[in-house]
């Protein structure tokens, strides 16, 4: 777990009082948090830096995590707002979504949080096309949650409707599901998935966003950057905060690839869900299905 992406989110999203810094400021308590697991190496990482930093905490975390995002091809050039206050006491245990809670609990709880839409919130798991996990599974380290974790790509919203065939180092692990991709090879550990992620790629609710992003790069970016700059202000006013987004680094220009099926896969292995059903052609004039008869008795 190194990116500040992570902890950027996880901050803001454990508001009492928002994108605080309060994991900077309280480093042996949320970090601990369950759900903050593995957040620990961006926490660390930063800490030296919250006394030299001519800002607070807060803006220290998402500011690095902007900074850290724009190494990766495709990602936006994030917005950075500074000006957050310091916060005097840490969050407080079970804000933050755990992969194994159901989307209603997801999207319950990013509503609550920021009043985030079933949109915003699958915008915001575009972060996971450069996410490895360390703690979800202990036995192995730097996991990936899709075939090219260093590029912000959409082959996460593809990989994540394939058929899952098997578990990278062990099964039965709290919050993960069956990968498409778990061999290993040497230092591969083989692919990870989120039970969070499996489900909101299938759900009504939104399945169709998921499925909408593959290989809309475009697209999947401008709506991370807009769904980010909300999250990264959480529990503050815009107006209280000045635009800074100059200092933030443009991103690296390597082109990205259009998502595609990885070797050993094809179309045949996608798990789609739609809402949807096909399309119900008026039967009536009026537009509806029940109406008196067309047909008239005579000698034709
Ligand atoms: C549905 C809500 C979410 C759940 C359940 C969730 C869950 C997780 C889990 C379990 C990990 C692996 C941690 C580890 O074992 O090291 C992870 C990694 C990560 N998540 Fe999320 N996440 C969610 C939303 C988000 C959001 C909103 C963002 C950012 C906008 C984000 C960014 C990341 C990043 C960047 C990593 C990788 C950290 C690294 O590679 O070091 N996640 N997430
Ligand atoms: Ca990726």
């Amino acid at each position: 777990n190194e990116w500040p992406t992570d902890l950027a989110a996880d901050d803001a999203v454990a508001i009492t009082a928002g994108a605080d810094g309060s994991m900077l400021l309280f480093p042996t308590i949320e970090p601990n948090f369950a759900a903050n697991n593995g957040v620990d190496d961006s926490v660390n990482n930063l800490l030296s830096h919250v006394g030299e930093a001519p800002c607070e905490a807060g803006d220290l975390v998402q500011f690095a995590g902007a900074v850290a995002l724009s190494n990766c091809p495709g990602a936006p050039q994030l917005e950075f707002m500074a000006g957050r206050p310091n916060k005097t006491i840490p969050a407080i245990e079970g804000l933050i979504p755990e992969p194994s809670d159901n989307v209603t609990a997801i999207l319950e709880r990013f509503a609550d949080a920021g009043n985030f839409s079933p949109f915003e919130v699958v915008s915001l798991l575009a972060s996971h096309s450069v996410a490895r996990a360390d703690k979800v599974d202990e036995t192995i380290d730097a996991a990936p949650f899709d075939s090219t974790p260093f590029t912000f790509d959409t082959q996460i919203f593809l990989e994540v409707l394939l058929k899952g065939t098997g578990f990278p180092g062990t099964g039965n692990n709290s919050g993960e599901v069956m990968s498409p991709l778990p061999l290993s090879s040497g230092n591969d550990t083989g692919e990870m998935r989120l039970q969070s992620d499996f489900e909101l790629a299938r759900d009504p609710r939104t399945a169709c966003f998921w499925q909408g992003f593959v290989n809309q790069q475009e697209l999947m970016a401008l709506s991370f950057k807009v769904a980010m700059a909300k999250l990264a202000i959480l529990g503050h006013s815009r107006a209280d905060l000045i635009d800074c987004s100059d200092v933030v680094p443009a991103t690296v220009r390597t082109p990205v690839k259009p998502a595609s099926f990885p070797a050993t896969k094809s179309a045949r292995d996608l798990e789609l869900t739609s809402g949807a059903k096909e399309t119900l052609i008026p039967h009536c004039t009026n537009g509806g299905q029940d109406c008196p008869a067309v047909q008239f008795d005579g000698p034709a």
